[in-house]
């Protein structure tokens, strides 16, 4: 499975009209999840794994839940030196129920994607988020365990994508940490003591442009970037389960690809943690398992 960027699906043309305006009129006093941050960072976080921190994690960005007419005049008002802001907000039925984005969302290309959903043996769709950044936001390097097909709609975004086998180079928080899935490494500010890996890493640029899609499969990492060409970016995504062949496969063919390591990895932490109850003894643990034997 390898990222590919198309330009001529069709997907969302639709909703190529999606601007400040027209969701305006058709989301207005729909409340959306909204993230703050004080940096241009949106380092995402699971709430519900900041307590085995114990205490010692600060989130770096702030949900709230603000109407969509409030959003867009933050957005049009937004200036440098300003708490930035990312809408990102799931299209499920209470958004739909209340909105005319139904009638654009039933032209998308379905037939298409299907089609790619049915072939490549994914799962069933799970979730489409609709996400609006101002100019110059990154979401840090992070790879996510779903089956994505990634659609621009206004603005430009700049993909920095590796497969999933570079992970010994992006140096992952642990599985139970409240960023899992994201990088350690501070991309602008690399800690090469730390990380001294991350020296090795090399990227594959994508820049997206309205229209364009981007098949990014489950376990890719990808940093991305609104440029600021656009005041703000639009961007829908359409993830999908990764599909039985990623689970008990039938037959599991050999050498293992990376990112079948990746979950192999991600399973032995994650069993540790329950067995042994404490995360601070994962570590140790997992030491003394190599020290003086496997390295
Ligand atoms: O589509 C993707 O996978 C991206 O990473 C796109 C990214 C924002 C995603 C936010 C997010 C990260 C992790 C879990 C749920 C939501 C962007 O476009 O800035
Ligand atoms: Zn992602």
């Amino acid at each position: 499975m390898k990222p590919v960027v198309l330009t001529d699906t069709n997907l969302v043309g639709s909703a190529l009209k999606w601007n400040c305006h027209y969701l305006q009129e058709t989301l207005g006093n729909n409340l959306c999840t909204v993230y703050l941050s004080k940096t241009h960072k949106f380092k995402y976080f699971d709430v519900n794994q900041t307590k085995k921190c114990d205490n010692d994690f600060s989130p770096p960005t702030e949900k709230v839940l603000m109407k969509f007419q409030e959003f867009a005049k933050h957005l049009k008002s937004w200036e440098e030196g300003d708490r930035r802001l990312y809408m990102q907000q799931l299209l499920n039925e209470k958004i739909l129920n209340s909105s005319q984005l139904v009638n654009d969302i039933l032209t998308f290309n379905w037939s298409w994607i299907r089609r790619q959903q049915k072939q490549n043996n994914w799962g069933p769709l799970t979730a489409n988020l609709l996400m609006i950044s101002t100019q110059g936001n990154v979401t840090p390097a992070h790879f996510d365990n779903q089956q994505n097909v990634f659609a621009q709609i206004y603005g430009y975004k700049r993909f920095i994508l590796f497969p999933p086998e570079d992970y010994d180079k992006l140096y992952p928080h642990p599985v139970w940490h409240p960023h899992d899935r994201q990088s350690q490494v501070d991309f602008e500010n690399p800690d090469y003591t730390k990380f001294p890996k991350f020296r090795e890493i090399k990227g594959h640029e994508a820049v997206l442009g309205p229209g364009d899609v981007l098949y990014l499969p489950l376990y890719w990492w990808h940093h991305v970037e609104s440029l600021c060409q656009t005041q703000y970016t639009t961007s829908l995504t359409f993830w999908y389960k990764a599909g039985p062949t990623h689970g008990s496969s039938v037959t599991t063919m050999y050498p293992l690809e990376g990112y079948q390591k990746m979950a192999i990895m991600r399973n032995v932490e994650k069993m540790l943690v329950e067995t042994l109850k404490d995360v601070n003894e994962v570590g140790p643990l997992l030491r003394a398992i190599l020290e003086g034997r496997y390295t």
